[in-house]
């Protein structure tokens, strides 16, 4: 932390960089790791958690659900394709830091238009490299996710880096959805001849996700996370879907939207935290999970057909709901009976949730795939259904064939 040590900013942009700042990172509980600069150079905190993903970094990074956390990458190599302007999940990089063990001297993929490090450092996303990430995952695993700080440059010098750490805000508790939900509402068009319209509450949506419907025919209409059952009335839509999205489900305001949706009978689908406030909307609780589900090789089973997906997951918080048998839902008679339709096989959480009485159902893990294998897939494929069933709608069901 001397005055000869190279600054981020006057390195070659798109190239190896032979001089790296220091860095340090600092978990909540003091446990503290050295390494360098990686990106912008600076600050930053965050909930540290860790992904276990192989590829997908520009999807996780650009990910909405990860706002205010720093990402871990177990996968020790990133950055070997670079980035593109296809394959963003929303407008920006949204973790507020990211740790890397080895990152890419230089991309190498017929795709990419950029280095990862100059979208990281333009978007003045603070990480660090060349840590073992391997010792800080095991670390996470086994006291469970935590606050973390990064400083490179001069901060990494300063008094008292862990009371800064403790200083920042927790995740529990957090109500994060209105910090990255479109102010606006806009529309994707459906591909083909239309079907079915669907508003879409944004929670931190995934660009993959309206994208998706409109390949089966439906109009998404993306809503603020502020809209009103009255908004939602005015797009005259034939279902409505809750999306994922960053901070706790337990001070979501949107649960109330969602209970008057169902009272009106309207099908809904929700991915995701969509899933989790289906469940508080029917009286479950939700608790946070000690280190979470972040990556795209996760074993769940799909208990109305009993097969397993491999399937891709970003979640730290989970609905606290009877595993077996149908249980009457807690929030009163007017949601009738739910069920457990997915379980992770790894440790038991509930992945997804279906109402037996009422048009909708919802799962806690990503069928929209970005990043991720593609087995769930058929879960838009249900909404669709269930839109059909629901809707009497007249239109020509052979116009999404071939998506
Ligand atoms: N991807 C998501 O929607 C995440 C939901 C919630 N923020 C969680 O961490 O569990």
């Amino acid at each position: 932390m001397n005055s000869t040590v190279a600054q981020a900013s006057s390195q070659p942009r798109g190239s190896a960089r032979l001089r790296r700042e220091p860095a340090v990172l600092v978990l909540e509980d003091g446990t503290t790791f050295h390494g360098e600069a990686y990106g912008a150079s600076g600050t930053t905190f965050g909930e540290a958690v860790f992904s276990t993903g192989m590829t997908g970094y520009q999807e996780t990074l650009t990910d909405p659900s990860y706002h205010r956390q720093v990402v871990v990458m177990t996968a020790p190599h990133v950055g070997n394709t670079g980035v593109n302007d296809d394959d963003g999940e929303s407008r920006r990089i949204w973790v507020s830091g990211y740790v890397v063990r080895d990152p890419a001297l230089r991309p190498s993929n017929w795709r990419s238009q950029r280095t990862l490090e100059d979208d990281l450092r333009d978007q003045g996303v603070v990480g660090i490299c060349g840590i073992d990430t391997r010792a800080l995952t095991r670390h996470l695993r086994e006291r469970g996710a935590m606050r973390v700080g990064i400083f490179s440059g001069s901060a990494a010098g300063a008094d008292d880096l862990v009371g800064q750490v403790t200083g920042q805000p927790v995740m529990a508790g957090a109500e994060l959805a209105s910090e990255v939900s479109t102010p606006q509402t806009y529309v994707v068009p459906a591909e083909g001849t239309k079907r079915f319209t669907v508003a879409a509450i944004d929670l931190g949506i995934k660009a993959m996700t309206p994208q998706l419907m409109a390949q089966r025919g439906i109009e998404v209409h993306v809503l603020p996370a502020t809209a009103t059952l009255d908004d939602v009335r005015a797009v005259s839509p034939d279902g409505v879907f809750f999306s994922n999205g960053p901070g706790d489900p337990s001070t979501a305001p949107q649960v109330e939207l969602l209970q008057e949706v169902l009272r009106a009978g309207l099908p809904f689908f929700g991915i995701c935290f969509g899933n989790q406030l289906l469940g508080r909307a029917l009286g479950f609780g939700t608790y946070k999970l000690k280190y979470g589900h972040r990556g795209i090789n996760q074993p769940v089973m799909d208990r109305r057909t009993g097969k397993v997906e491999i399937t891709a997951h970003n979640h730290g918080f989970a609905v606290d709901a009877p595993l077996e048998g149908d249980v009457q839902a807690p929030a009163g008679a007017e949601f009738g009976r739910v069920r457990v339709s997915h379980v992770c096989l790894n440790d038991d959480v509930v992945e997804g949730l279906e109402c037996l009485d009422l048009p909708a159902f919802s799962v806690q893990y990503h069928p929209e795939a970005a990043a991720g294998p593609h087995d769930a897939a058929y879960l838009f494929d249900r909404f669709v259904e269930l839109l059909e069933n629901n809707s009497g709608s007249t239109a020509d069901p052979t116009a999404a064939e071939g998506n």
